[in-house]
């Protein structure tokens, strides 16, 4: 187990702790702005006789499926197990297939990095127990909308329908966190599903283009033997839809709507600035509950993945191009060394020579 996890993090590190990977969606018809070189991490747009090209850590071209996509992100998933703070952001035009890349359907092969996430922690935190670790998974799914964050479970205003009754308490304030009891990945699922049409409830198509949805798991495990603690997190975001305010033709609510969206959404582009030119102040908490919600996983001490959807519908191409821009913001940032969370006895090289040797 030691030996694993320190090959993972080494490996990690050298391929960056913030990442960024791009999926294109499948069209409709053959018509398609984007090409994508798969093997080289290259997306290509050209634009008003200009050629982009834009490197990712990985491309995935209209054929690549689900499981493609989580056998990527399953390591980042994993680092969240392993006491670090761990997010995971699709990013993206209204249509790009962020949702679907997230969420996806119910059928075991639609289903997206979410669920599939939620089912790879279950079964690591079984196998984990029999090394002795337990482990205690609080989650939540938050929606931020209009620069206010509203628990899609707790709150008040939402439908009738009851929670599910494995599930105790998905609050937003989490200290110190819940005892929430995650039984099994059914359980788990269908928490999602029900999560899901609490917004549908409120107008997917409409509502979920204009709020960010945030699927948040506190991990906290303990050794008792060992004595040691560790603490770990994951945000799993589904970001609104990122196109400009121009296109959107917005008035009245809904103008006051996209300029939240692209406040927050420049925010975001501002911390991921203020990184990637390594500026003493990184401006986390101004103005924006979004990256003050993932500042603990967009600091230094965390790992970041941001998964650019992008559409090849010709019509698009612009958006799609600030979309690969913003992605390429990203590629240039750094976040440093990520800090594992754990407390005891120190897992120094020492002790996890003598795990490596125990196990
Ligand atoms: N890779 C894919 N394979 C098959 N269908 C897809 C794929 N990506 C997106 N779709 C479909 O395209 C439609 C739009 O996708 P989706 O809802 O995920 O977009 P979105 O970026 O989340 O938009 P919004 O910002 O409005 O939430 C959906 O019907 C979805 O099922």
């Amino acid at each position: 187990m030691a030996s694993r996890r320190k090959i993972h993090n080494e490996l990690q590190e050298v391929k960056g702790n913030i990442r960024t990977f791009c999926r294109i969606r499948p069209a409709s018809s053959k018509e398609s702005c984007l090409s994508v070189d798969e093997d080289a991490g290259k997306v290509m747009l050209p634009y008003n006789g200009v050629d982009n090209d834009f490197r990712f850590d990985r491309c995935f071209g209209q054929t690549r499926t689900q499981l493609d996509i989580f056998e990527e992100v399953k390591d980042f998933v994993q680092s969240a197990l392993d006491g670090y703070n761990v997010s995971l952001l699709a990013y993206g035009q209204t249509g790009a297939g962020k949702t679907f890349t997230m969420l996806g359907g119910r059928e075991e092969e639609a289903m997206g990095i979410i669920p599939r996430s939620i089912n790879q922690i279950l079964e690591t935190v079984a196998e984990m127990k029999d090394n002795g670790w337990e482990y205690e998974l609080a989650a939540s799914f938050l929606e931020i909308y209009n620069e206010t964050i509203r628990d899609l479970l707790c709150d008040a205003k939402t439908p009738a329908a009851p929670a599910p009754s494995f599930f105790f308490c998905c609050c937003c304030c989490w200290t110190p966190p819940p005892p929430v009891l995650l039984l099994s990945f059914s359980s788990c699922f269908s928490f999602i599903c029900y999560s899901s049409s609490v917004v549908q409830g409120t107008d997917m198509n409409e509502r979920s283009s204009r709020s960010h949805t945030v699927f948040q798991l506190r991990i906290n495990a303990k050794h008792e033997q060992r004595g040691q603690t560790l603490r770990g997190s994951l945000h799993l975001v589904d970001l609104a839809g990122s196109e400009r305010l121009a296109k959107s033709n917005a008035t009245g609510d809904r103008l006051k709507e996209t300029q939240s969206i692209n406040k927050s959404l420049s925010a975001l582009g501002d911390v991921m600035s203020a990184i990637a030119k390594k500026q003493a102040h990184v401006p986390y908490s101004r103005n924006s509950k979004l990256t003050f919600l993932l500042q603990p996983c967009l600091s230094g001490d965390g790992k970041a993945l941001v998964i650019l959807a992008a559409s090849p519908v010709e019509s698009s191409a612009h958006e799609t191009l600030c979309s690969l821009r913003f992605g390429n913001l990203i590629a240039q940032c750094e976040l440093g060394k990520a800090t594992r969370h754990v407390t005891g006895p120190a897992m120094t090289g020492k002790r996890e020579e003598e795990e490596e040797r125990e196990e």
